[in-house]
């Protein structure tokens, strides 16, 4: 039988966070997360309970259940003038697919990494860092949580939502990462369509974030600038 990845939703964008911010990317979002079931119900007692994103079943944009070769070529179909093996290193921006969720790294395996870099994407990853990697991505963020024990050590780059209490920075000097990048935390049960409560709060989570980084230079700021250009 064909093997299915569960897709949550997919879209064109500039990747809005960390060392690729402004990237146009498509997104792809996975279904599914191994430290939170995605109910608000039980955010409390999950082990990641800031999550910021619905990756629960497959009734976003696009989503839906697909075979490999199904997925891709929904994604390359998003890309401007269609990507191919060619239009890499073409003058006109490599075909970048970002892979999220959830927790990508549930579904992500070799055959899928393989028909993307056919159709001529580079790859890149948002994981969590609590399961192994397949082979042949293209471009890691780790994004370690609190209480999640990680398997991923070595990186592009790692980028720490700010401030997590029991994850602090200094406690993650020993992950290899070509770029170290604190993100503040945003209030997740708000819309960031930004009402002035909401700006207040997270505010204090970039003052934070800001201060940390100012005094630990090996640290840089990663704004969520999605949210202020109000796009996906
Ligand atoms: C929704 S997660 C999906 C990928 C993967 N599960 C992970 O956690 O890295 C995508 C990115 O958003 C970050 N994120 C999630 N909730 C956030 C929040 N409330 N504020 C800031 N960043 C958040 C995650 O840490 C991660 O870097
Ligand atoms: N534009 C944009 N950039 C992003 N970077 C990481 C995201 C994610 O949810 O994984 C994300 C997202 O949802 N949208
Ligand atoms: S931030 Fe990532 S690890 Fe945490 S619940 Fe959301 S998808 Fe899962
Ligand atoms: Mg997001």
């Amino acid at each position: 039988m064909t093997k299915t990845y569960r897709v949550k939703e997919i879209f064109y964008t500039l990747q809005g966070e960390g060392a690729q911010a402004g990237r146009p990317s498509v997104f792809c979002r996975f279904s599914k997360c191994n430290l939170w079931n995605g109910k608000e119900e039980s955010r409390a007692q999950s082990v990641c309970d800031f999550c910021d994103t619905d990756f629960v079943g497959t009734d976003g944009e696009n989503g839906g259940i697909y075979s490999a070769k199904e997925l891709v070529e929904l994604i390359a179909s998003l890309w401007p003038g269609k990507p191919s093996p060619k239009s890499r290193n073409k003058n006109q921006g490599s075909p970048y697919i970002v892979c999220t969720g959830g927790e990508p790294l549930l579904q992500l395996d070799e055959p899928l990494i393989e028909v993307m870099h056919d159709y001529g994407f580079e790859i890149a990853v948002e994981t969590n860092g609590t399961l192994p990697a397949p082979e042949g991505l293209d471009w890691i963020c780790l994004s370690p949580k609190a209480d999640a024990e990680l398997i991923l050590i070595e990186c592009d780059e790692l980028k720490l939502v700010y401030p997590q209490p029991l994850a602090l920075p200094e406690s993650f000097n020993y992950v290899q990462a070509t770029h170290r990048y604190l993100q503040p935390m945003a209030d997740a049960s708000l819309d960031y369509i930004v009402s002035d409560a909401h700006q207040g709060l997270s505010q204090s989570n970039t003052q934070k974030a800001t201060h940390y980084c100012l005094k630990h230079p090996q640290w840089k700021l990663s704004l969520q600038t999605h949210k202020m250009l109000g796009i996906e």
